[in-house]
């Protein structure tokens, strides 16, 4: 079954379009946890137990774990989140020459889903886009301040960057299994990117610590119902330096819910 086949049907068992950002910056973990073998792990458990039935993916972001010891607790945390029936998309961001780039793809057997980057263009991305099962998200209008630098950038034709981007990937999902990653911080981009392709599922981050608009990621990031509005720092550091943090994260990712689901 198709990624997005896959994720209509658990936004529909959950009735959630939250993406629980699984984010463990080892700095924020709570000191009882610091001296477990794999403390990311130990606090993503909790996490993921706290945070489940609410959750239509976990998004793990791969910079959180590129050492030894944060690649096997990111093992563990796809395995788990697995075990509770939920998808798993790795926001990497990932893509390179056709030779590197088939290896980053092996990634895709372990997880649902990814982010990458179409700089490179197709070719850099071909693999992912060749993997029918799996969703691929194409970074668009990202939710960061510099994002403008580039992304704004007006063509030859008058259009800017990112809706050419947005163009591009319409054309690259031959397999229905391509998404854009469009922030919650530029509404207005947002809406221009949802009329421009209105079937394509948009990854909608920014919401919460970065102060993005929850309506307008509703509004115009589900196409047919399906798509993904994250919150990480917002859910998973929601009881920092609480004995409770898990307890209190679940109660976030419940509330995120709840406050998304009066926009669908
Ligand atoms: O444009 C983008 C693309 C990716 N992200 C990632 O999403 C989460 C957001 O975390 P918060 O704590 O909810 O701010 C994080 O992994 C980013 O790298 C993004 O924010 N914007």
């Amino acid at each position: 079954m198709n990624f997005f086949d896959r994720l209509h049907d658990r936004i529909r068992t959950v009735d959630s379009v939250v993406s629980v950002g699984l984010d463990p910056d080892p700095s924020r973990i709570p000191d009882h946890l610091q001296s477990r073998d794999l403390p990311r792990w130990a606090f993503n458990r909790r996490i993921i137990d706290a945070t489940h039935e609410h959750a239509a993916v976990f998004k793990p972001n791969a910079a959180f774990y590129e050492d030894p010891d944060g690649w096997a607790a990111l093992e563990e945390t796809v395995a788990y989140a697995h075990g509770k029936d939920v998808p798993v998309l790795l926001d990497a961001k990932r893509a390179d020459i056709g030779n590197t780039t088939r290896q980053y793809a092996q990634l895709l057997e372990t997880v649902d889903a990814i982010t990458v980057n179409p700089y490179m263009g197709r070719d850099s991305l071909q693999p992912f886009l060749a993997d029918e099962e799996s969703g691929v998200f194409v970074l668009c209008r990202t939710s960061n301040p510099g994002g403008a630098d580039i992304q704004d950038l007006e063509l030859e034709t008058g259009e800017p960057v990112y809706e050419r981007v947005a163009a591009l990937a319409d054309l690259w999902n031959e397999n229905d299994n391509v998404g854009l990653v469009v922030g919650a911080t530029q509404p207005e981009e947002l809406a221009e990117v949802r009329e421009q392709v209105p079937d394509l599922p948009f990854l909608v981050p920014g919401i919460g610590a970065q102060g993005g608009d929850a309506e307008a990621a509703v509004e115009y990031g589900l196409a047919d119902g399906v798509g993904l509005v994250n919150s990480s720092r917002g859910i998973i550091f929601a009881g920092e330096d609480s004995e409770e943090f898990a307890s209190a994260s679940g109660q976030a990712a419940k509330r995120l819910k709840e406050r998304l689901n009066q926009y669908r």
